[in-house]
């Protein structure tokens, strides 16, 4: 007897593999987003028209308002349940909604129509204090935050709640598209895609804030909104193509994987869980808040001499070029993980490393700070993916946990003690700080590679949904309260100091040190807890 077997979208690796696409480019737009004003906090410190006269307090509490609707009114585990309930097609159109929403708002505030309007007079006098917050000993403002700073962070923290909830849709579209096929280089390329968002953030938000010699930080923000428009419109497309599949299928959304606020007693009772959420939130505290200060650390830290209008560093032309080079560093890197043949393979990984060297030359002649910690996120989409690999085959996922803390500790102290004293020298300034964002960006390939496939081994497999909206609320805490910290820490150890280029950052660097220590303190703990109730994290994934 002839079986007819049904081919459904997902058995086509093309339609797939777009699928994917569409999701992770909506995750790179928002990716941009989020850090769409880490690179221009200088621009943003100075006086109206040029800045919104936002202190060091002022921008980290709004960076940190991203998460506070998270955190504080569990939006997170809200966007859980409605992601169970109403499954990924919606969520997934549901969260590109509420980031554009979010993203209209910020831009609003930051625009000049907010300047001088009655809104922004209302603000300034009203949401100094908010007493359910304050009972709790928390305020998503102060007394004295400028009226911009608050709306933006109002819409910051909207965005933010579409950006988490876009997150774990994601992650269960792929689930939905790959499970049983190529689920885990899915994830690492969706991954990766977002490590290049932060990467073009980086270099574009400062590129159309100075674009035409005339500053408007507005432009940055505007070119956020853009993307996160393309990000809904991605949304939109594969909203019909999940739609066709589950026509196909037959089946209704997968809905297997329930959170249940029960559950959360369950994952509680797992000091295997409680640790990793522990080192989660503390490396994770140590690096996203550093991203949103490190252009303007690089700023104050190195000696940049002024490129003549005009010259052909300064022109349009290079920033494309350089970020053309970077998409070739970034593919090149990313392809070295599937290429087999060995010669093929050895000459993809010099032409990377030869177009990477290309990419710092550039950053250096063109005296930017933001070019140059653009090339952070760039080796973590070349060596995530063989990590996970690693990982996979090998196991060791808790020593990379302590290796990746302790490469973080010793980036935060040589960015607080050794690059200092290279202040006025240009050339060698520049190589320490390229070495050291390097050798950062390897810590943020370990630590990912090995934490988020460690989650299924410590808790049932039935729970992992919930386990993972867990693990982003603890985590959520520490990118609300990082950013605000920074920003306050150096406002209080830099009294006096109007530039916002000549902060010292050398306490802030410190803390986030001393989160590396408290990390790798716990990565140790994670290990001995392992070999005494065999949790088989340092087991491969893949058994032979
Ligand atoms: C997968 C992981 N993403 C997260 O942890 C998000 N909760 C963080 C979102 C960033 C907030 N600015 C990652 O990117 O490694």
């Amino acid at each position: 007897m002839t079986e007819v077997i049904q081919k459904t979208l997902r058995d086509s690796a093309a339609l797939r593999w777009t699928a994917l696409l569409l999701l992770a480019l909506a995750m790179f737009c928002a990716y941009i987003f989020m850090d769409i004003l880490s690179p221009i906090k200088d621009l943003m410190a100075q006086a109206y028209p040029v800045g919104r006269g936002w202190d060091s307090t002022a921008f980290g509490t709004m960076q940190g308002s991203e998460t506070f609707l998270n955190v504080f009114v569990f939006f997170l585990i809200f966007a859980g349940i409605i992601l169970d309930k109403m499954g990924v097609r919606f969520t997934a159109v549901l969260s590109g909604a509420v980031m554009l929403a979010g993203a209209l708002i910020k831009y609003y505030a930051i625009s000049t129509a907010f300047h001088g309007s009655g809104i922004e007079v209302w603000f300034t006098n009203h949401l100094n204090h908010i007493p359910v917050f304050e009972q709790l000993g928390v305020s998503p403002f102060y007394e004295g935050m400028p009226a911009s700073a608050k709306v933006a962070a109002c819409g910051f923290m909207i965005f933010g709640c579409g950006a988490e909830m876009g997150g774990i849709t994601v992650s269960r579209g792929i689930v939905k598209w790959f499970k049983g096929r190529e689920m885990a280089l899915a994830m690492g390329s969706e991954m990766a895609l977002a490590r290049l968002g932060v990467a073009t953030c980086m270099i574009f938000s400062p590129f159309f804030a100075k674009l035409g010699g005339h500053i408007d930080v507005s432009r940055s923000v505007a070119f956020g909104v853009v993307l996160l428009c393309i990000a809904l419109i991605m949304f939109i497309v594969y909203f019909f193509m999940d739609k066709k599949l589950d026509a196909q299928t037959g089946e209704a959304e997968e809905k297997d994987d329930p959170f249940k606020v029960s559950d959360i007693g369950q994952i509680l009772k797992s000091s295997g869980f409680w640790l990793v959420s522990l080192l989660c939130v503390l490396y994770y505290s140590a690096i996203f808040p550093f991203q949103k200060y490190a252009v303007n650390m690089l700023q104050c830290n190195l000696t940049f001499e002024p490129v003549p209008e005009g010259s052909f560093w300064a022109s349009t032309s290079v920033t494309i070029i350089q970020y053309v080079i970077m998409l070739i560093v970034a593919a090149t890197a990313f392809m070295f993980n599937f290429i087999k043949n060995k010669p093929a393979k050895y000459a993809t990984m010099a032409l990377s490393i030869l177009f990477l060297v290309g990419y710092c030359y550039m950053g250096y002649m063109r005296q930017s700070a933001e070019s140059i910690f653009a090339v952070f996120p760039l080796l973590a989409v070349g060596i995530t993916p063989i990590l996970g690999n690693y990982v996979d085959h090998k196991g060791k996922a808790a020593s990379m946990l302590v290796l990746g803390s302790l490469l973080l500790i010793a980036c935060h102290l040589t960015f607080a003690f050794i690059l200092p004293l290279f202040k006025g020298n240009d050339l060698g300034g520049v190589v320490v700080a390229y070495v050291t964002i390097l050798v950062l960006g390897s810590s943020f390939s370990l630590v990912p590679a090995s934490l988020w496939p460690s989650v299924p081994k410590l808790v049932d497999a039935k729970i992992i949904g919930s386990a993972y909206a867990l693990i982003f609320w603890i985590q959520n805490i520490g990118l609300w309260l990082f950013p605000l910290l920074i920003g306050k820490v150096l406002d209080a150890t830099n009294p006096g100091v109007t530039d916002p280029t000549r902060l010292n950052y050398t306490a802030p660097l410190l803390m986030l040190a001393g989160l590396g220590v408290a990390a790798l303190v716990i990565g140790l703990i994670l290990k001995v807890v392992d070999k005494k109730k065999g949790l088989g994290l340092e087991e491969p994934n893949i058994k032979a």
